[in-house]
């Protein structure tokens, strides 16, 4: 199965931001994370919309934006025009998700959801048909760093048996604690965008840490599922 690895800007040097964006791209990275925090729905802020832009210019890699934050709605549409390519919101962070969901879809953007440790996959069940991702979280959202909780594994697992059931094209995204070790566990459950922070822009050999969570999917295969067929 094809992987597509996602490093996670929040563990690079923020006094350098172009720069990392260009040695993950140079690394062979497929999508750029981009973690924004608000202080409010998780407990540390990080950077908006302006930073998203500034930097849009300067990489081809698709801008993968991960709203950590209370009522995206208010703040998608300033993250879709700095340069997102996806936008990935919350569901305990939304009401009236669906509509939110369909408004982005309308302006061209990919759309992801995402689901806390403790969020349940049938949170997602009903939206399936809408979305392009589904964004699991293995650790707690808001820090890089944390350790990778093996408990979401069979919600990987069970998420994949939905999405092959409700025919989704929805590609499986998995984000906290990712390394080589960890990797295998999520793509054998159906995994197929690693986002990875610590592992990679901490690495002494960025790309062979990519080249090594991308080898988590050879000769793995989830009933058909593929991150290139997207
Ligand atoms: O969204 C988050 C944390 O909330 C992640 O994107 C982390 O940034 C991943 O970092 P590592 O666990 O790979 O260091």
């Amino acid at each position: 199965m094809t992987v597509k690895v996602a490093p996670s800007l929040l563990a690079a040097d923020f006094g350098r931001l172009r720069e990392e964006v260009a040695r993950v791209e140079a690394a062979g990275a497929d999508l750029l994370h981009l973690d924004i925090m608000d202080g409010h729905f998780v407990p540390n802020i990080t950077f908006g919309p302006q930073v998203v832009a500034a930097l849009r210019p300067h990489s081809r890699l698709p801008f993968d934006v991960h709203l950590m934050i209370e009522q995206p709605e208010r703040y998608a549409e300033d993250f879709l025009a700095a340069g997102a390519d996806l936008i990935t919101v919350h569901v305990e962070a939304v009401v009236h998700l669906h509509r939110l969901l369909t408004r982005l879809k309308e302006r061209g953007v990919m759309v992801g959801v995402a689901l806390n440790p403790s969020t349940p996959a049938v949170m997602v069940e009903e939206v399936l048909p809408l979305v392009d991702v589904v964004l699991v979280m293995t650790v707690n959202p808001g820090f890089g760093g944390q350790k990778f909780i093996p408990e979401v594994v069979p919600k990987i697992a069970h998420l994949t048996r939905m999405i092959a059931a409700k025919e989704s094209r929805a590609l499986i995204e998995v984000d906290g604690g990712i390394d080589a070790t960890t990797a295998p566990l999520v793509v054998e459950a159906g995994a197929q965008i690693l986002v990875a922070g610590t592992s990679v822009f901490k690495a002494d050999k960025v790309e062979e840490a990519i080249r090594m969570l991308k080898e988590a999917g050879k000769g793995v295969e989830v009933c058909g599922r593929d991150a290139d067929r997207h």
